[in-house]
């Protein structure tokens, strides 16, 4: 199992990385259009944010999901008891963001977006046929105009020793939208899960943008796309008393568009929302 760096400006580009998320789950960019500035200013701003307590006024709405979950509500991954050691704020244009960080974030937002997009296109355009056919409509279309996707701001904290046993900085997981976009965060740590079971880290130099699949894609794909199992290991040594902050953006369909037989994309979201004890 390869994770392929694709260099985004190559002309065999689409090829390549559509090739390595069907047999990886996961792709890697270079040279790929999100500013590594602005993810850096955007790191900064927000580790700020985590160390106020202006955190505590935007609690999460658990209807709408937008605001601040702290480590204490934080998610038990699917088949897990042990919380992650995280916190994390819920990113939506439409909902609540600290009025300082909102141009910043938004801007981000959009620009991960668009180029999620034209993904989305290259992996409609490598799909066989009859994987294609199974695609209720195109898979950019999915999630045109959607008010659902999620930029989710991760403050993983530095380690005081007090974890719980077995606690990890994310347990091994999928994730459950259509395809997530996440710029290699400042700190190492995410791992992916091979097919014998062993771990592999992710290629996360600074400044690589890493693609992965999700259970929505797998589910539309009839399961030609793997959503891989992944997790946050904790630091050792040195790392251990830095703080990680990622920025994963999780693409998520319109509610009434159709990803199988069995679902929508918001009856898959509730089914998962609720597994996790979030909803
Ligand atoms: O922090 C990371 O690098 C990955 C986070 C992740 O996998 C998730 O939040 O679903
Ligand atoms: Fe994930």
């Amino acid at each position: 199992m390869q994770v392929q760096v694709v260099d985004y400006t190559a002309k065999d580009a689409p090829e390549r990385f559509v090739e390595s998320l069907r047999n990886t789950g996961f792709g890697v960019l270079i040279n790929h259009p999100i500013k590594q500035e602005m993810v850096e200013s955007i790191y900064k701003n927000w580790q700020t944010f985590f160390n106020s307590e202006q955190k505590h006024d935007l609690a999460f709405d658990p209807e709408k999901q937008d605001g601040y979950f702290g480590p204490e509500v934080s998610e038990t991954a699917k088949g897990h008891t042990k919380k992650d050691i995280k916190e994390y704020y819920h990113v939506y244009p439409w909902g609540r963001i600290p009025a300082e960080l909102k141009d910043e974030i938004l801007n981000y937002y959009k620009m991960a977006s668009d180029l999620a997009a034209e993904l989305l296109d290259w992996v409609q355009e490598h799909s066989p046929a009859d994987v294609a056919a199974k695609y209720s409509e195109n898979l950019s279309n999915m999630i045109k105009d959607t008010p659902n996707t999620l930029l989710r701001v991760l403050h993983y904290p530095p380690l005081t020793g007090d974890e719980e046993p077995g606690a990890i900085r994310a347990a091994a997981h999928e994730d459950i939208n259509l395809l997530t976009v996440l710029p290699a965060a400042n700190e190492p740590g995410l791992q992916v899960q091979q097919q014998d079971g062993s771990w592999l880290d992710v290629p996360s130099d600074f400044g690589n943008l890493i693609i992965n699949i999700g259970d929505m894609l797998q589910e539309a794909s009839g399961g030609y796309f793997p959503s891989t199992t992944h997790r946050v290991i904790n630091p050792s040594g040195k790392g251990s008393d830095k703080s990680r902050i990622s920025l994963p953006l999780f693409l998520h369909p319109r509610s009434e568009v159709v990803l199988s037989e069995n679902y929508t994309s918001e009856s898959y979201l509730l089914e998962r929302l609720r597994e996790l004890g979030v909803k």
